[in-house]
């Protein structure tokens, strides 16, 4: 994997390997998805994206004084959850966006919730998310009150922040650093929740197990996805590499390192 942005590894020490947390962006187009991670990655706001494009980065940090491989996928669905399998399978936490002053983003977070309530039934684990209000600048334009997205963090028992891509780096920071504290209390839980890798690039068909039966009849699982996901046998023998969503497979003719838009990354 291309380890894009974000912070050179700390001193080469031999140290012991750093803990490795898989976090996906969830949220409908326009919540802000992408300028959270690029804020959380390089301390910037930058305002165009390409909507079309999904990708996920690495970066190393410490949360709590341990260094922990962190790699953060960027969804890039259309306006509901499609595909899902490339995140359900991948994440340990999830990070659900919405903008405090769009309606109608604050109900796809809503599907986006049930999708993860709805996954974590089936396969009987649970998965941490963060609901997050994202664009508090423009709290005066506001669709969305606070109480609303507490009321439904709430329901589905994950926390919640308002945040803003375009004001402070901390704030971001705390939010993503939350989501890895999440994943690592998760994670020690269940000495079995072990990381998944991708063995191949391969075609495989789903089936859907997720679809109308919950009323979640956007997300489809019988779709072609271009990788095969299997649990990691050993930590010492397992190979990993970019995660690729049918999606930006199908739509992404750029190579990686031009995902965003007018913006070098090195
Ligand atoms: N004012 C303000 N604008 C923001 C903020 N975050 C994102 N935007 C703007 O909202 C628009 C959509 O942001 P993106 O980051 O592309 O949203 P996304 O969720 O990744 O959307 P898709 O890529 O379409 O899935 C862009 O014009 C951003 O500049 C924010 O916190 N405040």
């Amino acid at each position: 994997m291309a380890s894009v942005f974000g912070k050179p590894r700390a001193g080469g020490g031999s140290q012991s390997a750093p803990l490795e947390v898989n976090l996906a962006i969830l949220g409908r187009r326009g919540a802000g998805k992408s300028a959270l991670t690029v804020k959380f990655l390089t301390r910037r706001f930058i305002s165009e994206y390409d909507p079309n494009l999904e990708d996920t980065y690495s970066s190393e940090e410490t949360v709590d004084h341990q260094p922990v491989h962190l790699r953060v996928m960027d969804t890039a669905d259309l306006d509901t959850p499609r595909n899902c399998e490339r995140y359900l399978n991948w994440a340990h936490a999830f990070l659900v966006v919405y903008s405090v002053d769009s309606r109608k983003s604050f109900e796809g977070s809503s599907s986006y919730l049930e999708l993860l309530a709805l996954h974590a039934k089936e396969t009987q684990r649970s998965f941490p998310a963060l609901l997050l209000g994202n664009k508090l600048d423009m709290a005066q334009y506001r669709q969305v009150t606070q109480a609303e997205g507490a009321a439904l963090a709430g329901r589905f028992g994950c926390l919640f922040f308002e945040v803003s891509a375009c004001l402070d780096f901390e704030h971001v920071q705390h939010v993503f650093h939350e989501a890895v504290r999440e994943a690592r209390r998760e994670l020690e839980k269940n000495s079995l929740a072990r990381p998944l890798f991708i063995s191949e690039e391969r075609a495989v068909h789903h089936q859907a197990p997720l679809t109308a039966r919950h009323g979640l009849a956007s997300c489809t699982f019988n779709t072609l996805s271009t990788a095969s996901l299997k649990e990691m046998p050993a930590v010492a023998q397992a190979k990993l590499v970019t995660v690729k969503s049918s999606r930006a497979q199908s739509k992404r003719k750029a190579p990686t390192l031009t995902l965003l838009k007018g913006f070098k990354i090195f």
